[in-house]
């Protein structure tokens, strides 16, 4: 049975990359879509955002002379293109979805409210949140807590390339070693580079706990549902 029973999942738009530089890899997003399947079916309810680092992000845009809110305004419309993606393979594998925008976009989806989010969630379907917080300067990790906390999630599940949070990035120090469990003060005092600082103090004042685990191993997204200590759990 699923120790969960509504949850919020972060997934990383540059994972959606796959093998490929640029763009949405086609097999890596119906991997996503089968994990995400097989927790719906377990009754598990799911919001899910996804970022947009595999398309723009506007940090990145503006070291090359972008202006930085019309950079980040590209980055939320890169997510929109993502949160796209995701519902149409969603569709393919038999599973219903709504895309929710922060900003309004009719008819490519439904302006964001929580009312529109819990209602999908009741009616058994995936809630997408689109285009992070609406607002530049922000993250989809930012955006993810917020929604989370929003639609009272039991727990966002942070999915990524790396498979928890280490004493330093992995990629770059091979001698970091994982933690199992840590505070949200540790990550904070630490220096931790895994999520923005904005999105772990959200989720500490409003005791929303994080799983940082692995989403590119198919399987793991169940085992994280089913309480297997894949990943680093992030607590008060
Ligand atoms: N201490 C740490 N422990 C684990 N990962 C770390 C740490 N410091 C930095 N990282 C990095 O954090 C990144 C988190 O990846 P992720 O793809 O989710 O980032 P993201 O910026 O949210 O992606 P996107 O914007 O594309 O959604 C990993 O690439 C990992 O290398
Ligand atoms: O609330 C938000 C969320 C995101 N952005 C912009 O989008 C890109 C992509 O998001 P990632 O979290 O980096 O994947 C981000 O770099 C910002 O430019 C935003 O402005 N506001």
């Amino acid at each position: 049975m699923a120790k969960y029973k509504r949850v919020l999942l972060k997934l990383s738009g540059e994972s959606l990359m796959g093998e490929k530089q640029y763009g949405i890899d086609e097999k890596r997003l119906s991997e996503y879509a089968e994990q995400i399947k097989e927790i719906h079916n377990l009754g598990v309810e799911i919001g899910i955002v996804i970022g947009g680092g595999n398309i723009f992000r506007g940090l990145s845009g503006a070291q090359k002379g972008f202006d930085r809110v019309k950079g980040d305004q590209m980055g939320m419309l890169a997510t929109v293109i993502n949160s796209l993606a995701l519902s149409s393979a969603l569709g393919s594998v038999g599973v219903k979805s709504r895309v929710l925008t922060a900003v309004r976009m009719e008819p490519i989806g439904e302006f964001y409210t929580k009312w529109k989010a819990i209602e999908a969630l009741e009616n058994g379907e995936i809630a997408i949140f689109s285009a992070g917080t609406g607002n530049p300067f922000f993250t989809t990790d930012t955006g993810s807590s917020l929604r989370g906390i929003e639609i009272e999630a039991d727990v966002m599940l942070k999915g990524t390339r790396v498979d928890g949070i280490y004493t330093a990035d992995p990629e770059k120090d091979p001698t970091a070693t994982k933690f199992a469990t840590i505070t949200y003060d540790e990550v904070y005092n630490k220096g931790l580079k895994v999520m923005d600082l904005t999105a772990t103090a959200m989720c500490k004042e409003n005791n929303l706990p994080i799983i940082v685990f692995d989403m590119d191993t198919v399987g793991n997204l169940k085992k994280v549902i089913n309480g297997e200590p894949i990943g680093t759990l992030v607590h008060n």
